[in-house]
């Protein structure tokens, strides 16, 4: 089902205009554009009614939007945490904001206080991912606070379409994230309430872990889906995200790229993000 006809205003780049990779200007202001779109080539078996089965690999009749990078600030300077977004104004897309509550993850990080501060801070749009245990009492607060996109956890809500329609209510996108050890079949069903699917690439709960490749199995089984579906949801991936990984990632389905060691970690975290979109870009657009 179609849904939000704001989409390509708002600051998602709509899927299947073209076949070549576009990042609109108007990206660094947090609206991602209408043109453009890139290719990936799925494996074999993952295309609908096409293909040659024979080949290791081949292209799909799939394109994903641009791909959009978002520096997570799990990894910055917490004493200087206005600096640090400061510092990837103009060359990221979203501000990754990791919510951690100890509970569902065994990390404590920041909450809405700091979310609110930090909003008067940057124009950046806020995508905050939700890692706490019952979302549906404090996700909308997030939502409320002027974050562009709220994400939460569906292994910790027992009615994720519920708080979906919540969120969008409170004017915000709504995510949803499936960690390391939770398969994505049961939800690929939910994703036309979603505006954002974000698939854990590590175990969540800390930054600096290393990707794991075999989760970029379930990017391939959404990106399916959301081909197969004509859905307007972004595929995101958090973890392990660098220089080294993100083309993979991109490959696999991936257009939202969640990094946090790999930019605070740079000398130049502009550049970083910088180089990890271009990276991602050749990945699709070569496809
Ligand atoms: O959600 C997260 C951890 O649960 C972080 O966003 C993620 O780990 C990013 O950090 P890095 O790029 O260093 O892996």
């Amino acid at each position: 089902m179609r849904h939000r006809p704001e989409w390509s205003v708002a600051g998602f780049a709509p899927i299947g205009r073209s076949r070549v990779a576009v990042r609109p200007e108007s990206a660094r202001a947090g609206r991602l554009g209408t043109g453009g779109s890139c290719r990936v080539a799925l494996r074999p078996g993952s295309c609908r009614g096409g293909g040659d089965r024979r080949r290791r690999s081949y292209t799909c009749p799939v394109t994903v939007p641009p791909p959009i990078v978002a520096p997570s600030i799990l990894a910055a300077d917490f004493a200087h945490l206005a600096d640090e977004v400061r510092a990837v104004e103009g060359a990221a897309d979203w501000l990754h904001v990791d919510v951690m509550d100890n509970h569902f993850v065994p990390n404590l990080t920041i909450g809405l206080p700091v979310v609110q501060s930090l909003r008067a801070a940057t124009e950046l749009p806020f995508d905050v991912h939700l890692m706490i245990e019952d979302p549906r009492r404090w996700a909308p607060g997030y939502a409320d606070a002027g974050a562009y996109n709220v994400t939460f956890h569906a292994e910790a809500c027992d009615d994720p379409v519920a708080l979906a329609k919540d969120l969008r209510s409170a004017g915000a996108k709504a995510g949803l994230a499936i960690d390391r050890d939770t398969p994505i079949e049961p939800y690929l069903d939910l994703l036309p309430s979603f505006d954002t699917l974000l698939i854990m690439t590590i175990k969540a709960g800390f930054g600096g872990q290393r990707f794991i490749p075999q989760l970029l199995e379930k990017v391939r089984a959404a990106r399916r889906h959301v081909a197969a579906g004509h859905l307007e949801l972004r595929i995101e991936v958090d973890g392990g995200i660098a220089a080294d990984t993100i083309e993979q990632a991109a490959a696999a389905g991936a257009d939202a790229f969640v990094a946090g060691t790999a930019v605070y970690g740079a000398d130049d975290p502009a550049e970083a993000v910088r180089r990890l979109r271009a990276l991602a870009e050749r990945a699709t657009s070569g496809a």
